[in-house]
């Protein structure tokens, strides 16, 4: 599977090449419990989307329950239902969302908000598929495949007892991890074109896209909302710039890279990005060390050793930068094994600490 789009998700980075035969894997599976990590925004609910759609079990509903969003007075019912009379008001019984979700997928998003009386209750239903709804003493049966997904460190809120360990373990039966968008930068201009083209559909003028140099800015960026807020900003310059391509200057401001602003234009100006563009634009990343014309290029006095360990350097921090210090996503991001980065690393010095840009 080499596609750069795998039910509407798009992604050509090896990380998302890995994730779609995941879930083509896990679709393929139809039962087991799913959870998937990731920070808000990277795309978890489409996963969960495209595993039950491929899935034997996509003929049946696809219920998600966003457990941060629902009060939590009101979740246990929504999820388990109720029987009339359960409460002052229940005047008929209610379906819950577990019971609707019967032969399909009950996907339950922000896991990790939901109350430790809901967690056991959850827990029954994964280890005797089966739950009795408020007010009602009958069980009833239920098949249903949970996917779960959450942006917190659950195995560190466990350690906290914050979050039950056996239903951790319950969930956690096959581990799905989305990377941040910082960490598979290559799929930026691929996203883009899509959003592009999404948006772009229903406009008689539409949005034409942003020029090599806004493109390179954008990839510099570190994306702390992820895919969406990606689409949230094709979105805004698809109002501002109907007709019109985005040039780095035209850039909201936090999108604006002053690495970008000091590289030259590239040689062409064509739209289509060809692999020989993609190196140059790799290469004007950063900007090198000593101006081309110095004194010392003049007089033949180049240190070119230096130089090319200082540009090593840059590349190396940069691509420490965008992973937020994860030395495993560095090394796939610049190609290099992961303990030939470590090696070089520990030779340059370089301080530990990358979490702030
Ligand atoms: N790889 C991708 N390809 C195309 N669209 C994507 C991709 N990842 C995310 N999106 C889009 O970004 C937006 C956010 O995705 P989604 O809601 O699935 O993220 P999430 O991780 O569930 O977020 P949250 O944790 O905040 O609920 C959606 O509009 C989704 O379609």
């Amino acid at each position: 599977m080499s596609s750069d789009m795998f039910c509407g998700i798009i992604g050509r980075s090896p990380v998302m090449q890995q994730l779609f035969k995941l879930i083509d894997k896990l679709a393929q599976d139809g039962s087991s419990t799913v959870l998937i990590q990731g920070e808000s925004g990277t795309g978890k609910e489409l996963v969960a989307k495209a595993i039950h759609q491929y899935s034997p079990r996509s003929s049946y509903h696809f219920v998600p329950v966003n457990c941060a969003a629902i009060p939590d007075d009101l979740l246990e019912s929504e999820l388990f239902g109720y029987t009339k009379g359960a409460f002052t008001g229940a005047v008929s019984p209610k379906v819950g969302r577990i019971e609707y979700a019967h032969r399909g997928s009950l996907f339950l998003d922000e896991i990790g908000d939901m109350k430790p009386m809901l967690q056991a209750k959850l827990l029954r239903v994964l280890q005797e598929r089966q739950f009795e709804p408020v007010g009602g003493l009958k069980p009833i049966a239920v098949d249903v495949r949970i996917i779960a997904a959450t942006h917190c460190d659950l195995e560190q809120m466990v350690a906290e007892g914050r979050f039950r360990e056996d239903l951790y373990y319950r969930l956690n039966v096959v581990p799905v991890s989305i990377p941040p968008l910082r960490a598979r930068v290559e799929d930026i201009p691929l996203l883009v074109k899509h959003f592009i083209e999404l948006l772009g559909k229903s406009k008689k003028n539409p949005f034409l896209g942003f020029d090599q140099s806004a493109l390179r800015s954008l990839t510099n960026y570190s994306w702390r909302g992820n895919v969406r807020e990606l689409e949230n900003l094709i979105q805004h310059m698809s109002i501002l710039h109907s007709g019109a391509t985005v040039g780095y200057p035209d850039l909201p401001d936090k999108y604006r890279d002053p690495l970008t602003a000091s590289a030259p234009s590239p040689p062409s100006a064509s739209q289509q990005q060809t692999a020989n563009e993609t190196r140059w634009e790799q290469s004007q990343l950063f900007s090198p060390t000593s101006p081309p014309v110095s004194e010392e290029w003049v007089k033949g006095e180049v240190d070119f050793n230096a130089l090319v360990n200082d540009f090593e350097t840059q590349l190396i921090v940069h691509a420490l930068k965008i992973t937020q210090g994860n030395k495993k996503e560095a090394a796939r991001l610049l190609n290099l094994k992961r303990t030939t980065l470590l090696e070089k690393i520990k030779k340059k010095e370089l301080t530990d600490n990358w979490a702030e840009e």
